[in-house]
């Protein structure tokens, strides 16, 4: 099988190939990177839900291929939600994730590890081509703490700064098996994993 990962996100990719990897399936994982220009979707979406499928629609037209996407974010509790659904832009158009997190840092500045509780969400659509009224929709969450200042050399985006307290580690410290046993992604993958098998049937 041959499936399409809407994403422009590398550590996205390795981290799904190593949960279907894990659950011994044995499909090829393509993304963005794979397609020849590829489009470049705009996430205009509220939700996480809704960016997802932007995504997955937008690449499974393109791609004529069976698509999946990720929407992803954190949730700061000190900061009423932000970044949220804005969690790629968080620093402005000219972002990354040093941008971000050097961002996150200053305005959650002085305010007490206790009271930096957060939770990361990652939202998955799976989408077939021609049947868009029939997308998958999954999700996980992940809670933590943002620390005050980054741990740890692995993972991307906002992964130094997320400590999980069952762990006494950030994302960025854990392995991408150890953090996918327990991250937002992880858990969603295996919500995926559980629905998609009864979900392609339907198209059979
Ligand atoms: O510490 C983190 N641990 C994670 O596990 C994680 N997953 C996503 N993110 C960050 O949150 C935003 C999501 O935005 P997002 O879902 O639009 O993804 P993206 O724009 O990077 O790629 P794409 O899939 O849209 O192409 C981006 O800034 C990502 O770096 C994470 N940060
Ligand atoms: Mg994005």
């Amino acid at each position: 099988m041959e499936i399409l990962f809407a994403t422009t996100n590398k550590g996205k990719a390795t981290e799904l190939r190593a949960a279907f990897k894990n659950a011994g399936i044995t499909a090829t994982i393509k993304t963005n990177a794979d397609l020849d220009r590829p489009p470049v979707v705009e996430e205009y979406g509220t939700t996480f839900e809704q960016n997802a499928k932007l995504k997955a629609h937008e690449l499974a037209d393109y791609s004529q291929m069976l698509t999946i996407a990720d929407d992803s974010g954190l949730m700061v509790d000190a900061l009423d939600g932000a970044p949220g659904v804005h969690s790629a832009r968080y620093a402005g158009i000219e972002h990354n994730d040093h941008k971000n997190n050097a961002k996150l840092l200053a305005e959650l500045g002085g305010v007490p590890l206790k009271q930096r509780t957060a939770k990361f969400n990652t939202t998955i659509v799976a989408s077939k081509p021609g049947h868009f009224d029939q997308d998958l929709v999954v999700s996980g969450q992940c809670a933590g703490l943002i620390l005050p200042a980054p741990q740890g050399e692995d993972g991307f985006g906002y992964d130094p700064l997320f400590f999980v307290p069952e762990k006494q580690k950030t994302f960025a410290e854990m392995t991408t098996a150890e953090k996918n046993s327990l991250s937002h992604r992880g858990r969603a993958i295996s919500q995926l994993l559980q629905k998609l098998p009864a979900w392609l049937e339907q198209f059979e």
